[in-house]
């Protein structure tokens, strides 16, 4: 973590308090906050979903077993975790496994599913350091004529955190290990030394950390595991959404999120926004804050309501829910803007 970067929440405030083209909507917020206490009050959303028993949306691809294989199967795909949107809708990259057909996030879990069945040890740090961009387009191809977007920004990554996991004996277990049960740490650790995850921007006169994929790593295996074993942090509810380009669409959906008409313009008009310019950082700020605020919203609910005083809530189930619901909704979801990017970080 840069030292004056300031952490991903207060950068989500500082960002929504000086934000000119994105503004975080109250009444959008409380929309938002009935919906998804109705389903975590009724029990239909949990951490358990993670795992996908029974799944055909994608979560079926997940692992099944709380182990250091999961571990190290999480780390590789969220090293791999950002930008699957293709140019046109109608002509996606997608995998087809065991009778199924991903897109999006889902086809390079079903990607990596595939390369495992094949026999390609894909997990192993020690293979995927020294990967070339021709066994990762192998690994990645695609069942359609679209291919999977910057294969050579992804081969960097792998190559970047197969070489640093050398130096904590081959597996993101260890990382784990030296943080003590500290989700804050583990950021710190995760962003300190795998430079691909190092999430930030410059925004009016301060450094702002997102640190999406660095939080949804840890975010992943805190729901992998329910919060036990390799998965228990007792600061998890530290941890913010994950500022990707999906859950704005679902908080514009609720409007819980506004863009001002020169940025709905510029993203009607196809603008390719570049890592770091003021309405990208704008967008993914008052994401951030926004979610905070509906979690806060959904906690007074839960309190307030003697059949569901013990639910859990934290940023991770809202923003996992958003993104499960953007994707089941998608008929609905696919007339919300968003904004196109092509990054690492997301
Ligand atoms: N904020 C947030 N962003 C998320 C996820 C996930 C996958 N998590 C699932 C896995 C297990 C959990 O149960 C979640 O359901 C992927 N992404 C991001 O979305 C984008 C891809 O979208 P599409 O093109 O539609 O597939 C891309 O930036 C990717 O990095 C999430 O959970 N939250």
């Amino acid at each position: 973590m840069s030292a004056e970067a300031l952490p991903p929440l207060e950068s989500g405030e500082f960002i929504a308090e000086n934000s000119q083209d994105v503004k975080v909507v109250q009444a959008g917020v409380k929309k938002a906050a009935d919906v998804i206490f109705e389903s975590l009050r009724k029990g239909e959303f949990s951490v358990e979903l993670w795992k996908g028993a029974g799944a055909t949306d994608g979560h079926e691809l997940n692992p099944k077993v709380m182990d250091e294989k999961a571990v190290d199967w999480i780390f590789l795909v969220d090293t791999l975790n950002f930008s699957f949107w293709s140019e046109s809708e109608d002509k996606k990259y997608e995998v087809r496994h065991k009778g199924q057909t991903y897109t999006g996030y889902w086809s390079l879990c079903a990607a990596v599913n595939r390369a495992m069945e094949e026999g390609i040890p894909i997990t192993n740090p020690g293979y995927y350091a020294g990967m070339t961009e021709k066994e990762l387009a192998y690994l990645l191809r695609s069942d359609s004529e679209v291919e999977m977007p910057l294969l050579q920004e992804r081969v960097n990554n792998l190559q970047e955190a197969g070489k640093v996991l050398k130096e904590f004996d081959g597996s993101f277990v260890n990382c784990i290990k030296k943080c003590g049960g500290s989700a804050q740490k583990l950021l710190s650790l995760v962003v300190s030394n795998f430079s691909s995850y190092r999430d930030e921007a410059m925004y009016k006169d301060k450094t702002v950390a997102i640190y999406k994929r660095a939080q949804i790593l840890i975010a992943d295996i805190w729901s992998c595991f329910e919060g036990q074993g390799y998965g228990s942090f007792d600061d998890i509810s530290s941890i913010t959404m994950f500022a990707d380009y999906r859950i704005p669409q679902a908080l514009l959906f609720f409007g819980a999120l506004e863009y001002s008409q020169p940025l709905l313009d510029k993203i009607n008009n196809n603008h390719m926004f570049t890592s770091g310019e003021r309405e990208e950082v704008e967008i993914r700020g008052c994401s951030i804050w926004a979610v905070k605020l509906i979690e806060e919203e959904i906690s007074r609910m839960l309190a307030a309501d003697p059949t569901a005083k013990d639910v859990p809530v934290n940023a991770i189930l809202v923003d996992n829910y958003l993104w499960d619901m953007r994707r089941a909704r998608r008929a609905d979801m696919d007339n919300m803007p968003f904004h196109r990017i092509r990054t690492i970080y997301y």
